[in-house]
């Protein structure tokens, strides 16, 4: 099958990329020349475990271009573009979706598939069916459900797969069944339903993702006040099936590019239909989460009596391990936090440094740990890289005078730090 992908960013790219290993011809198209050059010379323009792998040879059925035209070939078009915050508010972007199926309709006609793959409003599809409907195309709605870090994986092999489409419109099933053939065989479900049903599933799948997040840091706060440990708590309700472990790790809580964007999206869409109360639920959802950033900040201050002057060395800028992205990460918030507060922060990362620098580019960034602990009075630890949970406490007490760890992820083994002579602190543990 011929595809395109138009968006080549954290999803298209990867999209494009499992495409084309799925067996398709496919060409990416984005308007950022940079990532392009990237792309078409086989190297991923941001860190993602197995994708430079799959952008290597792939006997000329993965190309990249920046001219929308490329796409003419194609009988199957992915919107992968970004649907980031507006700006000075809550709602979603949508500036990029509707540029990229505008730039869409010369180049298509009957025959054409549009799918939707960014993260969209509930009514946007409809919204868009009325654009591309006349050239004789069709529109789906095929929301992603992705993780980064896991990417490749999960695209190759999704949980399940949602297509959202006109009432009665086989066509549109059977072609994407053509494209998802191969997870389709492997048994992946495949939920085939309208287009507000599809575009729901995603927004409140990741609803539910943060409301289970921000439900184990709320147990964290009072955990903290009480003296219970949290991460027994987690184990012990995660064994009930219809709680289940996953997803219920307390720390700096969640951020990247999707989970906290899209439920203020979310939020803003539901007051836009009238029935905003239904979410107002995600408001505390919202702010428990960002509580748990300014807690680590406290923690620091109440430990030394104040920042300034001080020198913490921040493990960790990405907003998950096995990622580069920083974008709303708890980590690089909280590093800039303290930095504000008079403190000199040397920060490390294994693959987000470059990332971050670029917003925050008045940290001090360090290549190793070792750099980044030296003379520090504190060290953090915000991602749970292998790296850092692999740490041998006795070593790093020999490359630092700092005697405070606190652990935002509670990914540490509190007894050995202990044992090597840190004060050892963790997010709702005792
Ligand atoms: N990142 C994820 O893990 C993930 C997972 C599932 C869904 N999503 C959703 O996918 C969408 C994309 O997210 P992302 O993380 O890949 O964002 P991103 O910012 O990494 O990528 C977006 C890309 O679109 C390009 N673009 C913008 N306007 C364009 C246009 N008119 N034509 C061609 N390219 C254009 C940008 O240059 C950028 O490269 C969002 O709606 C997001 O919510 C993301
Ligand atoms: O128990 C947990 C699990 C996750 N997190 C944090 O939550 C954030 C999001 O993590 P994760 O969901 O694994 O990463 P994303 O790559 O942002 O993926 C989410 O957002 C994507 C974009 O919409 C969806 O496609 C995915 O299904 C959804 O999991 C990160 O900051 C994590 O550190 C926690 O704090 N505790």
């Amino acid at each position: 099958m011929r595809i395109s992908v138009i968006g080549c960013g954290y999803l298209g790219a990867v999209h494009a990329a499992c495409m084309a290993e799925l067996g398709h011809d496919v060409v990416g198209i984005d308007v950022d020349a940079a990532k392009i050059a990237e792309l078409a010379a086989g190297r991923s323009p941001f860190f993602e475990p197995g994708l430079d792998e799959l952008l290597g040879a792939k006997d000329g059925r993965l190309r990249f271009s920046t001219d929308i035209s490329e796409i003419e070939q194609a009988r199957v078009h992915f919107i992968a573009v970004g649907t980031p915050q507006v700006a000075g508010g809550h709602a979603a972007d949508l500036r990029y979706v509707d540029a990229a199926v505008t730039a869409l309709l010369p180049h298509i006609g009957p025959g054409h598939l549009v799918v939707g793959k960014s993260t969209v409003p509930v009514g946007t599809a409809a919204r868009l069916a009325e654009l591309v409907e006349p050239t004789g195309a069709q529109l789906v709605w095929n929301p992603e459900f992705l993780r980064e870090g896991f990417a490749v994986s999960d695209t190759l092999s999704p949980d399940r797969l949602v297509y959202g489409v006109r009432p009665g419109d086989d066509r549109a099933t059977e072609v994407l069944d053509l494209v998802y053939a191969r997870p389709l065989e492997s048994g992946t479900p495949r939920i085939v339903t309208d287009y507000a049903t599809a575009e729901l599933v995603k927004v409140s799948a990741n609803a539910f993702l943060a409301t289970k997040i921000s439900f184990i840091n709320a147990m964290a706060e009072i955990a903290e006040v009480t003296g219970a440990d949290i991460t027994t708590l987690a184990d012990a309700i995660g064994f009930d099936a219809r709680i289940g472990r996953r997803f219920l790790n307390a720390g700096v809580g969640f951020g990247g590019g999707c989970l906290p964007k899209d439920i203020r999206a979310f939020q803003a869409r539901a007051a836009e239909l009238g029935v905003g109360q239904a979410l107002d639920f995600l408001d505390d959802v919202d702010q428990i989460n960002l509580r748990r950033r300014q807690r680590v900040v406290d923690l620091l201050e109440q430990h030394f009596e104040g920042l300034a002057g001080r020198t913490v060395a921040v493990l960790g800028l990405a907003f998950k391990p096995d990622s580069d992205d920083v974008r709303d990460s708890p980590a690089l918030d909280i590093a800039q936090r303290v930095a504000a507060l008079g403190a000199t922060v040397q920060a490390t990362d294994p693959e987000a440094i470059e990332t971050a620098r670029r917003s925050q580019p008045q940290l001090d960034y360090r290549a190793t740990v070792d750099e980044a602990v030296a003379g520090a009075d504190a060290i953090v630890v915000l991602t749970e890289w292998r790296q850092f949970r692999e740490l041998d406490p006795a070593v790093v007490a020999e490359r630092t005078s700092a005697r405070l760890v606190i652990d935002g992820r509670n990914c540490l083994d509190p007894g050995a730090w202990r044992q090597a002579g840190f004060t050892y602190v963790g997010l709702g543990r005792p």
